[in-house]
C-alpha cells in the first residue's frame, strides 16, 4: 500500500503544491490523480519515488517511510512513465527497454531477450525493436515508455500524463491497452492526467486535486461523477458528467427493435415514404449505412450505394453500456441506434427515449434499495 499521511510540499518561494494530503492507495489498484494544471498532482506523485521530498508528513510504501529508503533501491521497484516517453535517443528500442534489467545485474543478452517479450506484451511489433526512438510514431514511443517501465517488473507504476501528447485516436488505443495490461498484471498504478474523461475511463479510484494542492475527493469514478463532493469537483467534472456517468450503467434493460434492412440489390425497387429510413446491410448483415428516399433516387440514377447512404452512427456492441446505447441512437441519422453481435451483424435497433427509460428504471431500483436499507435501520 502507498500511504500519504498529512503530506505537505511547499516549494522555496512559497508555493504550496500539496497541502496536508491524506491518501491510501491499495495494492493492485489503478488510481488516477486528476485536476487542473498546477493542482499538485505531479508533485504528489513524485513524492512516491522521492523525486520530491515532503516539507512535512510521511509518504510510505508497504509501511516503510520512503524518506528512509535508499532512493536507487526505491526507484528500481517503481516504474516511471512520462509524457514524452523519456526514451534515450541514442539507444535502440530494445536497449531502452533493457536498461533497468541491465542495471539490476542481468546480462545484456538476457535483458534483451526479456525486453522483446515485454515489447510484445504492450502491443509493439518486435520488428521495431532495432529502431531508434526517433524512427517511431508518438504512440509507439509511449508503448516503448510503458514497456521500459515494466521491464523490471516493478510492483508500482507511476505514469505522468503519459498519453497527452498523442492524437485522440491513438490515445484511446493506448488507454484500452493500459486497461488490458492492468487486468493482466495487477500493478499498483498511479496515473496523472488533467482529463476527467481519461480519469474515469482508467481509474478504479480517482483523486481530484483542486487549487492549492488540496485533495477534493477520492472515490470511485462512478461516485465522482454522480456525487461530486464539492462545488469544485462538480465544476471540474463538468456539464457532461451525467452523460459520462451512463458509461457505468449496464444496458441489459434496453429493448432491441426490429430494423428494416435491405441489401444493395434490393435498393432500386424500394418504395420509401419521406422521412423513412432503411438500413443497408451486406450479405453478412453487417451495416453499411442508412438510406432514405433521396438515397434510393440516387441509386436509381446510377450513384453508388456508398455515395447514396448516410454514414451509420456509432454501433452498440454486445456488453456495451448505456452511454454507448444512447450514443448509437443519437448519432444515427435515422434516430435509431444499431446494435450488432460479436461478428458485426445487425441484431436490432435502439431508441434513445428507451435508453432514458432504462436509466430511469435503474434509478428507481436504486432508490428502492436505498429506501429498504433506510427502513431496516429504523
Ligand atoms: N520545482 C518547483 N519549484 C517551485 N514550484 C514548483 C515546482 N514544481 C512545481 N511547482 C509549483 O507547484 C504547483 C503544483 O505543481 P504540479 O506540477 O504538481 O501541478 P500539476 O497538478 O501536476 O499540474 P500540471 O498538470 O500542470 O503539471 C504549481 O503551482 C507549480 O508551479
Amino acid at each position: 500500500m502507498i500511504r500519504f499521511d498529512a503530506v505537505t510540499k511547499q516549494f522555496p518561494g512559497g508555493t504550496v503544491a500539496v497541502d496536508t494530503l491524506d491518501l491510501e492507495i491499495e495494492d493492485g489498484s489503478f488510481t488516477v490523480f486528476v485536476g487542473p494544471s498546477g493542482g499538485g498532482k505531479t508533485t504528489a506523485m513524485r513524492m512516491i519515488n522521492r523525486m520530491v521530498t515532503p516539507t512535512s508528513g510521511t509518504v510510505s510504501v508497504d509501511g516503510r517511510d520512503v524518506a528512509a529508503t535508499d532512493a536507487v533501491t526505491l526507484r528500481l521497484g517503481i516504474g516511471y512513465v512520462i509524457q514524452s516517453g523519456g526514451l534515450l535517443p541514442h539507444r535502440t528500442v530494445v536497449d531502452n527497454v533493457a536498461t533497468v534489467p541491465v542495471l539490476q545485474g542481468q546480462s545484456r543478452r538476457q535483458a534483451r531477450s526479456h525486453a522483446l517479450g515485454v515489447l510484445e506484451r504492450v502491443g509493439l511489433d518486435p520488428a521495431l525493436a532495432t529502431r531508434y526512438p526517433a524512427q517511431l510514431s508518438g504512440g509507439q514511443q509511449q508503448r516503448v515508455g510503458v514497456a521500459r517501465a515494466l521491464a523490471a517488473d516493478p510492483p508500482i507504476l507511476l505514469m505522468d500524463e503519459p498519453f497527452s501528447a498523442v492524437d485522440p485516436v491513438v490515445r484511446e488505443e493506448l488507454q484500452a491497452e493500459m486497461r488490458r495490461l492492468q487486468a493482466e498484471l495487477r500493478k499498483t498504478i498511479v496515473f496523472v492526467t488533467h482529463d476527467i474523461d481519461e480519469a474515469v475511463k482508467l481509474g478504479d479510484r480517482v483523486a481530484v486535486f483542486g487549487g492549492g494542492g488540496r485533495l477534493q475527493q477520492y472515490d470511485t469514478p462512478e461516485t465522482v461523477l454522480s456525487a461530486p463532493a464539492t462545488d469544485f469537483v462538480a465544476d471540474f467534472v463538468g456539464r457532461d458528467r451525467g452523460y459520462r456517468g451512463l458509461s457505468f450503467r449496464h444496458a441489459d434493460g434496453v429493448v432491441l427493435h426490429e430494423i428494416r434492412t435491405v441489401v444493395a440489390d434490393e435498393i432500386p425497387a424500394l418504395r420509401l415514404e419521406q422521412g423513412e429510413w432503411v438500413l443497408v446491410v451486406d450479405t453478412e448483415r453487417r451495416p453499411r449505412g442508412w438510406l432514405d428516399v433521396t438515397g434510393v433516387e440516387g441509386v436509381r440514377a446510377g450513384a453508388s450505394v456508398a455515395d447514396s447512404t448516410a454514414a451509420g452512427g456509432s454501433l452498440f456492441t454486445p456488453g456495451a453500456d448505456l452511454r454507448q446505447a444512447l450514443d448509437a441512437a443519437i448519432s444515427s441519422p435515422s434516430g435509431v441506434g444499431v446494435a450488432v453481435d460479436e461478428d458485426g451483424a445487425v441484431r436490432g435497433g435502439i431508441r434513445g427515449s428507451e435508453v432514458l427509460t432504462a436509466l430511469a428504471e435503474q434509478r428507481r431500483a436504486e432508490d428502492r434499495a436505498r429506501g429498504a436499507s433506510y427502513f431496516e435501520k429504523q
